[in-house]
């Protein structure tokens, strides 16, 4: 195991009284394994993360990272993992090969192999020739490239990210991601954070869903999926006076649940909704009730989100930053 955590619990002091960012996180991490961390803002991602990579102590709870435990022994830790944080590391004027070899040396490696390694790192992390390039003349996707070979650069078994891709057009996100499945293939453990389910569900082997400080949900994005009770359908009728009429039809379909009404949609969920729509679709016929469309859409990460915590993931957001602002304050 990668990473093993009991019972983390982090708590913050504030004016306005102690924020329980992190509430008692059970987690495993498998090696070779990717891990993505999911969750609203503020749900404590990065305060899990920034305990488990020895940058905050815990105030409870137990855990071993990449072999060592993490409060006996929080040198040996460090010394085996690479942490990318949100905003990067580089300074803007520096030029991006003297960052990554200054960074090198400050885990112990030798001049020489930081650059032979670091320019071996811009090869295969796709940053061919800029070497000497002030890291401010890079573009978004090459300064967060570029953040990772300095994650990497002391060739570490288990790389921490927190949100790679924030920020990023979608072509960079998706090479981005390329890329960290390529560090996967070579061996490492990768346990990053996102907000975004695609990204969860595209890149991620298995996924922690976490929510007010603790894990809601965890499993591979498949059968995170299959928890959400089947498919969506939505009807679309010619007549809204119908709607009692079709729902009744719909309500002694085996295994509809969550059968609702808005506007000219009748919609609900059933396990398999393509293969009962050709009966239900009779049915409503023989009743000469008129249809003008008909969607069926296979559950997202999106509905897991909604399942779990009664809220979309897409929805959080100003409100709990600002928090953290006055918090931090
Ligand atoms: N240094 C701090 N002092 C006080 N409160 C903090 C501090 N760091 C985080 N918090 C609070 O802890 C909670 C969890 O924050 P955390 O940054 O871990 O969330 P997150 O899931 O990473 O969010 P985001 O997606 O916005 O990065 C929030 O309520 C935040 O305001």
């Amino acid at each position: 195991m990668m990473i093993e955590a009991r019972g983390l619990v982090r708590t913050f002091k504030t004016k306005r009284g102690p924020v329980q960012a992190v509430q008692g996180v059970d987690l495993e991490v498998a090696d070779g394994e990717i891990v993505g961390f999911l969750g609203p803002n503020g749900a404590g991602k990065t305060t899990t993360m920034r305990m488990l990579a020895t940058l905050i102590q815990p105030t409870a709870g137990t855990a071993t990272v990449a072999g060592c435990d993490l409060a006996k022994d929080p040198v040996g830790v460090r010394r085996r993992i690479g942490y990318v944080p949100q905003s990067g590391s580089t300074l803007p004027e520096a030029i991006a090969g003297d960052e990554v070899v200054d960074h090198a040396r400050l885990y112990g490696v030798p001049k020489a192999k930081a650059i032979a390694e670091g320019q071996r790192l811009f090869e295969e992390l796709d940053l061919p020739g800029l070497w000497r390039r002030q890291c401010k003349t890079l573009s978004g996707g090459q300064r967060r490239r570029l953040d990772i070979v300095m994650g990497l650069i002391h060739d570490p078994k288990l790389i921490f990210l927190d949100e790679p891709t924030t920020g990023l057009d979608p072509q960079a996100r998706a090479n981005l991601w390329e890329h960290i499945r390529g560090l996967r293939d070579r061996g490492a453990t990768i346990f990053l954070t996102t907000h975004y389910l695609d990204e969860a569900d595209a890149l991620c082997d298995r996924i922690l869903v976490i929510d007010h400080g603790k894990i809601v949900a965890s499993g591979t994005p498949e059968n995170l999926k299959q928890q959400v009770s089947g498919d969506a359908v939505r009807l679309t009728i010619a007549d809204t006076a119908q709607a009692p009429a079709v729902m009744k039809i719909v309500r002694e379909l085996e295994g509809a649940v969550e059968v609702g009404t808005e506007d000219d949609v009748v919609g609900f969920r059933i396990p398999r909704g393509g293969s009962v729509l050709p009966t239900l679709l009779r049915s409503i016929d023989a009743q000469g009730i008129e249809l003008h469309g008909v969607e069926v859409h296979r559950p997202t990460l999106d509905d897991v989100f909604l399942t779990m915590t009664g809220r979309s993931l897409r929805d959080e957001d100003a409100n709990p930053t600002e928090e953290k602002k006055e918090a931090a304050a």
